[in-house]
């Protein structure tokens, strides 16, 4: 059912520090910060030549990442994505097989315009997954 990694995301303390870690010392292509309010975070995706990396970092007052840079302060790795062809397939498979679907159970509109939801990390070995319909 799953696909290719489409990114790994870093929850970052402070975003311009990390782009610029990333830009600078790593050399790699970092792209502009954009603000997502449906999702509570502002993310940089950084392209690498088989996968990207997405910096997160909290937007407003309800940002689920919140309570994850609380208990990590120096950051950390927060949740990978993998692409599925139908995100409503693999959802019903999920549920099916009692996964649970965090949020509404619905699609949201992702960083890349394409429909995502998440996994509930505990279900998934302590690793947050979401998954991106390509
Ligand atoms: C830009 C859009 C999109 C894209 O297109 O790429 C994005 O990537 S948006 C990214 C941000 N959005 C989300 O993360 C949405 C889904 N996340 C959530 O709903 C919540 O973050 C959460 C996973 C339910 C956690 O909620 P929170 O309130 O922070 O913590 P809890 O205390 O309820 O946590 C319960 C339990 O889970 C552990 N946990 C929390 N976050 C993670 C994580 N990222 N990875 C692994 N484990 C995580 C947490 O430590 C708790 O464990 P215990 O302490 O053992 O109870
Ligand atoms: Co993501």
């Amino acid at each position: 059912m799953i696909g290719r990694l489409n990114h790994v995301a870093i929850a970052v303390p402070d975003l311009e520090a990390a782009a610029a870690q990333y830009r600078g010392a790593l050399g790699a292509d970092v792209g502009a910060p954009q603000d997502e309010p449906d999702h509570g975070v502002t993310v940089i995706f950084i392209d690498l030549p088989n996968t990207k990396i997405e910096l997160l970092y909290p937007l407003g007052e309800a940002s689920p990442i919140q309570g994850f840079l609380d208990k990590n302060p120096s950051g950390g790795i927060h949740h990978i994505c993998y692409e599925v062809d139908d995100i409503a397939a693999a959802r019903d498979k999920l549920m099916a097989d009692g996964a649970r679907i965090l949020g509404t159970g619905e699609p949201k509109i992702g960083a890349h315009g394409k429909p995502v939801l998440f996994l509930h990390p505990k279900d998934f070995n302590g690793c947050l997954i979401e998954l991106e319909e390509i």
